[in-house]
């Protein structure tokens, strides 16, 4: 059993974000390591404005573009999508927020994307996460999104109010094509070694291990209080 901690000493003085520094944050996370129920949870407590590359893609795929119909055949595959099209996507939607801290989640995962997010913004902290491959496919295998939203649930950690349906609207949820555990087991979603190496290099990598998002959060939580203003100083660490 791995036990949540912080691998890699905490490396950023504590004045970013408290000194109004901008605060530029990464959470790279192979599927199912709770990327987006973590960054979910920092955007209720911390003043960063996330960007998911999923919802990026999502998007795209709901609206039919080039783009959109270019990223479903990848995914479907259980692939990434290319490199050049994933970052121009990416860097396009943060254009509009350059004076803002921002939270991105799932991107970058590969070398290329960190070297194209690297010439244009510095990155300050990078959030990974090291959950076991058995626990990934157990949650995977109970995972269900509602397409329109995105929202997420699990039929064991996240339950909805009713099952089967989403709770806003009531739609029915489905499982993501490429949750199946062929799929997963190539790894070809995974950030790659590079990626994490060419961060730990730079000093940013923080790394929580751990098989549970509820004992990862209060590590996380601990380390950007020293990092980033919250929302409401006095809220409980309790999603
Ligand atoms: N059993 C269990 N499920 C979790 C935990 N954390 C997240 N999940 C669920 O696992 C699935 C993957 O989490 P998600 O945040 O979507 O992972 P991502 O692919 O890295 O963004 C979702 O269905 C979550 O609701 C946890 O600690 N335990
Ligand atoms: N940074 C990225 N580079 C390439 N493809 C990506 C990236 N982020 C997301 N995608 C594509 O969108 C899919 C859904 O994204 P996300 O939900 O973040 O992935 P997962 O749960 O697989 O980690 C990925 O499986 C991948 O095909």
């Amino acid at each position: 059993m791995f036990r949540a901690q912080l691998s890699v000493a905490w490396s950023c003085p504590a004045a970013v974000g408290a000194s109004g520094r901008l605060l530029r944050t990464v959470i790279p996370g192979a599927p199912g390591s709770g990327k987006h129920t973590l960054a979910l949870r920092i955007t209720k407590h911390f003043r960063l404005k996330k960007f998911s590359s999923w919802d990026l893609i999502r998007e795209n795929m709901l609206r039919d573009t080039e783009i959109g119909v270019l990223a479903k055949v990848f995914m479907d595959q259980g692939k990434l999508i290319p490199d050049d099209v994933m970052t121009r996507v990416t860097l396009h939607q943060l254009k509009n927020f350059s004076q803002e801290s921002w939270l991105l989640c799932g991107f970058p995962r590969t070398l290329r994307q960190a070297e194209a997010l690297d010439r244009v913004y510095q990155i300050h902290l990078v959030l990974n996460l090291n959950v076991p491959s058995e626990v990934i496919q157990q949650r995977l295998s109970a995972r269900w999104i509602h397409p329109g939203s995105g929202r997420v649930y699990n039929l064991e950690f996240k339950p909805p109010k009713v099952v089967g349906v989403d709770d806003l609207t009531g739609e029915p949820f489905v499982q993501r094509e490429d949750d199946r555990p062929e799929t997963l087991a190539e790894g070809l979603r995974r950030p790659t070694k590079p990626v994490l190496e060419y961060y730990r290099k730079k000093g940013v990598l923080e790394t929580f291990s751990g098989t549970e998002t509820n004992e990862i959060w209060p590590c996380m939580h601990a380390l950007l209080q020293t990092k980033v203003p919250q929302i409401d100083p006095k809220a409980s660490v309790i999603p």
